[in-house]
Formats: structure tokens, sequence, C-alpha cells
């Protein structure tokens, strides 16, 4: 399979204190990952350093071959879908709109920048896979903050990216918003085989039943990583979250509690 990422023993500094030491990463087409750890631990700074946002104050980052430093940053985050939660659109949009700047990269359409027909139709096509088809027409003022979500990953799908990196996208969701969410993303999983995913959170529900491998930060530092089954235990998550938890999965689905003493 190919090599979407390869990040080689990151470093980031900051403010002469480290955030992130020692980080290697490898990921595949089709991969699908989770990024666990603490308050604190590195996951959003790994995140931005993996979409070209920032750049490692040591070590190598390669984004389907190209490496950070060496190329274009613009062209590295072509490649790569990144969904902020804190997305700063003020306008009231509508959510066809909205999906339609992930061609521009721009928070609010370009002026007289008009999408071509095909582009139009895989808009349509993204709002649809997302379980937007009866929202296409309403403004973003009045999109619940699940349908907000759901709108920026479809506008993050835009301009076909080989990966695409979730940042906390269940964050204020409630039982039904996170349910479509997840619904949405093993959908996507199956419409784009060769899409690879990271996704950052701090709730083991709330990842889907389609994550293949998974990545716990401690400190900064990598704790595990590798496919799931073997990553997401109670032993390990317990030493990243120094709490002695107990993990089960059920339909795919993870539910974690402290471990009771026996
Ligand atoms: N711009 C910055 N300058 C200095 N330190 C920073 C900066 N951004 C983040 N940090 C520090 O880096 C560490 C890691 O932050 P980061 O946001 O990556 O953690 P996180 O695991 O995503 O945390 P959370 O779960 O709270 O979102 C924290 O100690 C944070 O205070």
């Amino acid at each position: 399979m190919t090599d979407v990422l390869r990040a080689e023993d990151v470093h980031v500094v900051r403010d002469g204190r480290p955030i992130l030491q020692e980080v290697s990463l490898t990921v595949r087409a089709g991969e699908h990952w989770a990024l666990l750890g603490a308050n604190g631990a590195g996951k959003s700074t790994l995140l931005s350093l993996l979409g070209a946002r920032v750049h490692p104050s040591r070590g190598s980052v390669e984004v389907l071959g190209r490496r950070l430093g060496l190329v274009d940053v613009r062209e590295l985050r072509s490649y790569v879908g990144h969904v902020d939660p804190r997305h700063p659109l003020a306008e009231p949009l509508r959510v066809r709109d909205v999906v339609l700047t992930g061609l521009t990269n721009s928070v609010v359409p370009l002026p007289r920048w008009r999408p071509t027909a095909e582009q139009e139709e895989r808009a349509e096509r993204l709002i649809a896979t997302l379980g937007l088809a009866e929202r296409r027409e309403s403004r973003w003022p009045t999109l619940s903050q699940g349908q907000r979500g759901r709108t920026l990953i479809a506008r993050a799908l835009m301009p076909e990216p080989r990966l695409l990196l979730l940042d906390e996208p269940a964050t204020g969701l409630d039982l039904p918003g996170r349910e479509q969410l997840i619904a949405a993303l093993d959908e996507l999983r199956l419409a784009h085989p060769t899409l690879a995913t990271v996704l950052v959170t701090h709730h083991l529900e709330e990842l889907p039943p389609g994550t293949t491998h998974a990545l716990l930060l401690r400190d900064g530092r990598v704790l595990a990583q590798g496919p799931a089954a073997g990553v997401l235990t109670g032993d390990q998550v317990g030493k990243c979250f120094d709490l002695p938890l107990s993990l089960t999965r059920h339909d795919g689905r993870w539910s974690v509690r402290i471990a009771r003493r026996t």
C-alpha cells in the first residue's frame, strides 16, 4: 500500500520547551488512525504537523513523498483535508457554498470564482454522503453543531485529498449528532477506499468502527502505536491516561471505564 504520510523522528520545540519528541508515524492509503492522549499530550500539534501547518524543529515529515520544508507548503496542504471545528466562518453561507470553498481553500467564496459543472456535482455527492442532502440550501448560522461538522468534512474532501485530518470532530455533539458523524465517517471509508484519515479524540466511544490503527501520545512521546486491536487495550490506554482502565469492544465500537478492583 502507498505511504500517504511518513513522519520520522519528529521533534517540535516551542518557547524552548519540547512539545513532541521522537515521534515517527507512517500512514498508508486506506488506513484510519485514532490519535489519543491526555490534555496537552501534543495531539493537535502532531495533527498540525501532519497537515503541514507546523514545521518540525527536527526530523522529517513527508506527505505523498513530498518533504515538508523542501516543497511549497500550499502544494502539500492541497493533498490534506484538515477539519478544524474552530472554522472561522461568520457569514451566512449556504451549505453547498461552504463545501465549495474547499476548492479555493478560503473561508468565503473568492470574488469571480465559479465552480465547474463537475465540481458542483462533486459537492452534491459529498453533501449526500455526509447526510446533508436536505440541508444543502440551509445557511451556516441555522445549522446545528453536528451539521456544521459534517459540512466541514464535505468541504475538506472537495479537493480530493489523500489524507483527512479530523481534530475532535465530535466535540459538542449530542448523541444523535455523534452517531450521525460516526456513520458518515464509516460511509466515507466505503465510498473512498484509498482515503486515509487521522482522528484526534479524547473519547474512545467516538471512534468509528472502521478505525484500523491507533497512536497513544503521552507527554509528547509515542507510548504505543499500530493496529487498533493491539494498541487499544485497557493496559495501554490506562498507561496513557494514568488510570486503571477496562476497555471493551462491541459491534466494532469501543467503550472504556475505570477498572474495578477485584
Ligand atoms: N503556540 C504554542 N506555543 C507554546 N506552547 C504551545 C503552543 N501550542 C501548544 N502549546 C503547548 O504544547 C503542548 C501540547 O499542546 P496540544 O494542543 O498539541 O495538546 P493536545 O494533546 O491537543 O491537548 P488538548 O487535549 O488539551 O487539546 C501543551 O502543553 C500546550 O500548552
